[in-house]
């Protein structure tokens, strides 16, 4: 007897069942129910073959989400997760507001983008970036080439409340409202060049992996699903 059913309704489980995010099998998504995002019919599995060895690569302000969201997406789709952040910090054994204050900006940047362009040779995977890199040109090309970008959006007084839960962002170390609204301004128009974008709202982590989900789906599978139907 089965004890749970084929397609557990993803958004209204806790965060631990997101491992058990089941597949459809058939690689298209059913239609007609509005309280089921579609991305949930045709799971995981669906997902990651219509990625194939491409990263889903998240871009959008410090406190988007990126980082912890990141994680999470990963665990629900089973895929590995890498944090360019973390890793430009272990491959120079300090952190990033050492490296900041040590070596200065450009430096960071230079590494930044190259410590990117290595990661994005290791897909599949969910690579959370730190909010600047995409700034870069030839960043947004690698990714594109590579990978399927998404912009983590949220409003401003959510990235504040956020960001100050930590002392970890040495470009907010004074004045933190008036400098995101500074790179905000700078870097909307950038952000807005990204595949997707999804809105980190005030909810739990959770819900934005499912909104995550749900557009992935939509970008990957669901077009090609209309194509096939009509
Ligand atoms: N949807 C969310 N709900 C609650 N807290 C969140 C959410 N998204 C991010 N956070 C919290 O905000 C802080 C910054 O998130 P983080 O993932 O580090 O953002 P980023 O990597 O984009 O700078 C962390 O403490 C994280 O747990
Ligand atoms: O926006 C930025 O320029 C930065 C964002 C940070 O990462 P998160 O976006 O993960 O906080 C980190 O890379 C560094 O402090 C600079
Ligand atoms: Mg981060």
């Amino acid at each position: 007897m089965r004890r749970f059913p084929r397609r557990p309704r993803y958004l209204a489980r806790s965060m631990t069942t997101t491992r058990h995010f089941e597949d459809g099998g058939d690689g298209c998504p059913d239609r007609g129910s509005g309280a089921e995002p579609c991305a949930l019919a045709s799971g995981a599995a669906g997902l990651r073959e219509a990625l194939g060895p491409r990263s889903i690569v998240l871009v959008g302000m410090m406190g988007a989400g990126k980082t912890s969201v990141g994680r999470r997406l990963a665990l629900a789709l089973d895929l590995p997760f890498v944090d360019a952040d973390a890793e430009i910090e272990a491959r120079a054994g300090m952190t990033i507001p050492e490296l900041f204050e040590k070596h200065g900006e450009p430096y960071f940047r230079a590494g930044e983008a190259r410590v990117i362009a290595r990661l994005l040779e290791g897909g599949p995977q969910v690579l959370a970036t730190g909010g600047g890199a995409w700034m870069n040109p030839e960043t947004r090309e690698r990714v594109a080439a590579a990978g399927v970008s998404v912009w983590l959006k949220a409003e401003i007084d959510v990235l504040l409340k956020r960001v100050r839960k930590r002392a970890n962002r040495p470009l907010l170390a004074s004045d933190p409202e008036a400098t995101l609204r500074a790179l905000a301004g700078a870097r909307y128009p950038l952000y807005a060049l990204a595949d997707l974008s999804v809105v980190s709202r005030d909810t739990p982590h959770d819900h934005v992996v499912a909104e995550l989900i749900a557009a992935l789906h939509r970008r990957l599978i669901g077009e090609a699903c209309e194509e096939k139907s009509s």
